[in-house]
């Protein structure tokens, strides 16, 4: 089975072409510019790929306030025209979504069925993202992330890393909680999403996606900062004491159950994907 992916140097593009080898395509910005859905689309009809997985995105949280008609063009419009396309073709399309499409309200896993209602830009262009997928009505899963981190690209575990070594002591928001998710579980989990929907159309649907156990951003850094031997004091501090220009969601939980019930995927343990990232980067105690 071969695989057509968008986005290249992100952190789900680079583990998906660390698996998927010699069999997958991965389109960098150059070769496909999701600013331009239809030459996206276009990439799509003339694809020889048997499934579609849409890894690129617009993420940066806090400049989507400034630029809501650019992160809805490359988050809402270019994933609605890749799925029309692959819908004309009964190609599988697997996306990618997040829990910025919840409120954070309640202390509950948000279950895929339950009330969107995002906090800022970045939540509302990929929620428009979900809606354009589903309603192409072709053999779809969108699964909805969280938190996501690799030894490649911009995240958590690197910035705490960078920090770590520069500080003594850092204060981290506590009262926003999730899951984080290694980019090599969203990668595995995507490649075989899109097997399954080949041959079972009727898997389609939204899904979520979150590694385990929920934690809140200081314990995650304490967890770095221990498993790297880094000596950092982690202070918690209210979302309040660390104003964005993006409100985030403290309760990011997200109930992964209907993922293992359709797909037989296990939730994936954080710690276990920690630990590769912190060994690939040689930063592991
Ligand atoms: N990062 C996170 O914490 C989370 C991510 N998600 C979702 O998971 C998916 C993957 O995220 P992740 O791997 O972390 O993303 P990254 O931020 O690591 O990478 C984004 C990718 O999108 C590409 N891209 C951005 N704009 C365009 C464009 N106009 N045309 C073509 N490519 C573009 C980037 O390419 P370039 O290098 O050229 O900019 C890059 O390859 C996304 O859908 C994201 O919304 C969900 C929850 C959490
Ligand atoms: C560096 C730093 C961050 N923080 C907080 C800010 C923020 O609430 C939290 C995480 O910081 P980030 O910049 O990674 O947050 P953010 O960019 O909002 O991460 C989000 O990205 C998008 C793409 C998603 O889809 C989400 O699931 C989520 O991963 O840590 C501190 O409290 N202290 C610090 O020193
Ligand atoms: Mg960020």
């Amino acid at each position: 089975m071969k695989f057509l992916v968008f986005g290249q140097s992100g952190q789900v593009a680079h583990e998906l072409q660390r698996l998927g080898g010699d069999a997958l395509l991965a389109l960098s910005r150059a070769q496909a510019d999701l600013g331009d859905p239809g030459a996206c689309a276009a990439m799509i009809a003339a694809t020889d790929a048997d499934a579609v997985i849409n890894a690129a995105a617009y993420t940066a949280v806090d400049r989507a306030e400034e630029e809501e008609a650019l992160a809805l063009r490359i988050n809402g419009d270019a994933p609605g025209a890749m799925a029309r396309a692959a819908a004309a073709r009964g190609l599988p399309f697997v996306h990618l979504s997040t829990d910025y499409v919840f409120d954070g309200s309640g202390s509950q896993p948000f279950r895929v069925e339950d009330a969107t209602g995002p906090l800022g830009a970045y939540g509302r262009t990929k929620l428009a993202g979900e809606e354009a997928v589903r309603a192409a009505g072709g053999p779809h899963a969108i699964f909805r992330t969280s938190w996501v981190v690799s030894a490649h690209g911009n995240n958590f575990v690197k910035t705490m890393l960078r920090l770590g070594a520069e500080r003594d002591a850092l204060t981290i928001v506590a009262d926003q909680i999730g899951g984080p998710t290694p980019a090599a579980d969203i990668a595995r989990t995507c490649l075989a999403a899109a097997r399954q929907l080949r041959d079972d159309p009727g898997k389609s649907g939204t899904y979520h996606l979150s590694g385990g156990p929920d934690v809140s951003w200081a314990d995650f850094a304490r967890a770095i900062f221990e498993r790297a031997g880094v000596t950092c004091t982690v202070s918690d501090i209210p979302s309040s004491a660390y104003p964005n220009p993006a409100q985030r969601p403290l309760n990011s939980r997200l109930d992964n159950s209907r993922t293992q019930e359709i797909f037989g995927l296990p939730r994936p343990d954080w710690h276990d994907g920690l630990n590769d990232i912190l060994t690939e980067l040689g930063a592991a105690a």
